[in-house]
């Protein structure tokens, strides 16, 4: 059976529509392909408890309030994944990569799915989409 994979990841955008993405690092599963910071959901959190976590982890803010998006599924040849969406257009502090990985601001529709790993593909079309206004 395959390994499951559930996460959290957070959608930060600026008031000018920005988001911020960071890459992957060269030894991590799905190695350099761009992300939307977040990552595994551990045994008792809620995911918006991870993504408070892992946000405050990778990027050093801090997330008091995200609308909740959707949940996205995709199978990779070696794991499942659940991803759980937010949006988060609130938060205190500066987000930086904190782990030393590249990181930068692109305009939300200039998202290119194809610097993303394959599951990212549905919640880049859906950002495409996502009224600039919430
Ligand atoms: N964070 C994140 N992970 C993604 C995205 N798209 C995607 O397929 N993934 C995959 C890559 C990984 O297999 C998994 C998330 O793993 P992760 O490495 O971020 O998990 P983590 O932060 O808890 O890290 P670790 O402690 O396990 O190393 O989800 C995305 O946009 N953001
Ligand atoms: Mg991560």
């Amino acid at each position: 059976m395959k390994k499951h994979t559930e996460i959290a990841v957070g959608i930060i955008r600026s008031q000018d529509c920005q988001i911020f993405i960071t890459q992957r690092g060269e030894d991590s599963h799905l190695a350099g392909f761009w992300e939307f910071p977040g990552g595994k959901i551990e045994v008792g959190e809620t995911p918006f408890q991870t993504l408070q976590r892992e946000i405050a982890e990778e990027v050093d803010i801090q997330i008091h309030q995200a609308q909740f998006l959707n949940i996205f599924r995709h199978s990779y040849d070696d794991r499942d994944i659940t991803i759980h969406a937010y949006l988060v257009e609130e938060w205190d502090g500066v987000p930086f990569a904190k782990e030393g990985q590249p990181s930068r601001w692109v305009d939300q529709e200039d998202l290119n799915a194809d610097e993303f790993p394959d599951a990212n593909r549905p919640i880049i079309e859906m950002l495409k989409n996502l009224d600039k206004q919430i």
